[in-house]
């Protein structure tokens, strides 16, 4: 039987770099099987050895950070400045989930009665499968892989086409670490039907994805006909940030532009779109493009660049559409004048940082997902059309207020919708709060103790003195 091909096409010079093949549809319904099997041995190990696993993989991932770096830069083009902090920053929040896991994990006991023993354990849910994105591969991962595996599932790995090495590394330093065969498994495929097949297959019980809505909905809707499946998905953002007229807006244009281009703009969590005070407005374009003429748009292999190429060619289209929209549709290019911005390397995807003025949300720039670096400027007048704007969107996943008033700050947050509210800082999930998308940009959470919850299902324990 034929199976696919997948190709990585660098993002720096758009030639091919690996290929991996797929599975045949007879082999991909064997890997639920498996993963069954390899469950029902690891779900009674001991959470102290599970531990003892996830604590010596981390080390040997920090040990090769700069290899994977490496890799990750030519699969999906991040500056090699920036590759190495990933891995550092997921071997960082892996072990944030260690320290908490006895704490996450742990079971609960029930009001005290004389003559019963009453309290709920969490038990692992079952086999998992992992969908996830190519943007930030390895800090994705760790929101699944680490309780997944510390509840005691076994997992099935899909990763994205763009970067397919990481499951091999994975699974790989996990054997090493002391993990049983097969508790890790691992596929490349590029085919919706055939993960739809995953999804339906009853052996499966969580599927955790994070990418686009478009797909996180067809994993729901090939979920939807099995009570049993829970879906856990982390999906795209149009993040705002709001600029209060009280900020210094050296500092606010140099956060917000870091928030708004690092990774070229392709973080779910972004600053896709900016609302400044009016009175504050043309200074703070001004501070913007001051900093933007820092900026080094060019080769990621280059240690001096701190702007790659976009992924692909499809995602700078889609980029430069909504510029071209927005400009059509009255918008001004105020980008500054920039050597690198006019002449990058001629292959690859490369799209230069773009400062747009008068925006409205009329344009897609302000309402769809750009997952650029273009930053959106609009002009507001206060508090309540900041807000206004800030939630009239589909997408729900982080804002940002930068503020002088703090306390001012906490309660503009409470009128945000969004999973995530910053106040003077942005583009930043941290490990001890959950990482949840609110409206179409997801459903459950990950990270903090609460991100335990979709790996485990609770079991309540009624034990009562046999009578004398
Ligand atoms: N909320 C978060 O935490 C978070 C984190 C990173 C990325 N993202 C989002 O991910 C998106 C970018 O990633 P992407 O381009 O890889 O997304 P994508 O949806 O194209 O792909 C994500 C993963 O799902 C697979 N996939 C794609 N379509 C599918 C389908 N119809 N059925 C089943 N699987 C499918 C892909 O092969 C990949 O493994 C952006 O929207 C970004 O905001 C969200």
């Amino acid at each position: 039987m034929s199976v696919e091909k997948l190709i990585t096409i660098s993002p720096a010079t758009n030639k091919p770099i690996l290929e991996r093949n797929g599975l045949s549809q007879a082999d991909l319904e064997s890997l639920p099987t498996v993963a069954n099997e390899a469950f029902k041995s690891y779900s009674k190990s001991t959470l102290t050895d599970r531990q003892a696993i996830v604590k010596k993989a981390l080390k040997l991932i920090g040990e090769k950070k700069d290899e994977l770096a490496r890799e990750l830069t030519e699969q999906m083009g991040r500056p090699i400045a920036y590759t190495a902090k990933e891995i550092t920053t997921a071997v960082a929040r892996a072990e944030y989930l260690l320290k908490i896991s006895d704490d996450a994990l742990g079971p609960t006991d029930g009001e005290a009665e004389k003559g019963y023993k009453r309290y709920i354990k969490k038990v692992p849910v079952g086999p998992v499968l992992v969908l996830f994105a190519w943007n930030y591969p390895y800090l994705i991962l760790v929101n699944s892989l680490i309780p997944a595996l510390l509840a005691g599932n076994s997992v099935i790995l899909k990763p994205s086409p763009q970067t397919p090495t990481i499951v091999e590394h994975v699974q790989k330093i996990f054997l090493e670490a002391g993990l049983p065969e097969n508790v890790i498994q691992y596929f490349h495929s590029g085919s919706p039907s055939q993960i739809e097949t995953l999804v339906r297959n009853p052996i499966i019980q969580l599927v955790c994805f994070t990418g686009s809505v478009a797909g996180g909905l067809a994993v729901q809707r090939a979920a939807s006909d099995r009570v049993a499946v829970r879906v856990g998905l982390e999906l795209g953002g149009k993040d705002p940030a709001y600029i209060r007229s009280d900020v210094d807006v050296k500092w606010a244009a140099e956060e917000i532009v870091d928030g708004s281009v690092f990774n070229s703009g392709q973080s779910c969590c972004s600053v896709e779109r900016v609302y400044v005070a009016e009175e504050l407005h043309d200074e703070f374009v001004a501070a913007v493009q001051e900093v933007l003429k820092g900026y080094i748009l060019g080769d990621p292999s280059d240690p001096k660049t701190n702007i790659g190429p976009v992924v692909s060619k499809r995602s700078a289209d889609t980029i430069r559409s909504h510029i071209k929209q927005a400009l059509e549709k009255g918008a001004k290019d105020a980008t500054p004048e920039n050597d690198s911005f006019k002449s990058p390397p001629s292959d690859g995807n490369y799209v230069a940082p773009t400062l747009l003025t008068g925006v409205n949300h009329d344009m897609d720039v302000m309402t769809e997902e750009t997952f650029g670096p273009v930053i959106p400027i609009m002009k507001v007048k206060g508090d309540k059309e900041a807000i206004k704007l800030m939630n009239d969107s589909q997408f729900g996943l982080t804002a940002s207020i930068w503020t002088k008033d703090t306390k001012k700050g906490h309660e503009l947050a409470d009128d945000v919708e969004a999973g995530t509210v910053f106040v003077n800082r942005c583009d930043y999930p941290s490990p001890d709060l959950a990482w949840i998308g609110w409206k179409d940009s997801g459903k459950g959470q990950t990270l903090s103790k609460f991100g335990f919850d979709q790996f485990v299902k609770l079991k309540s324990y009624h034990v009562k003195d046999y009578p004398k």
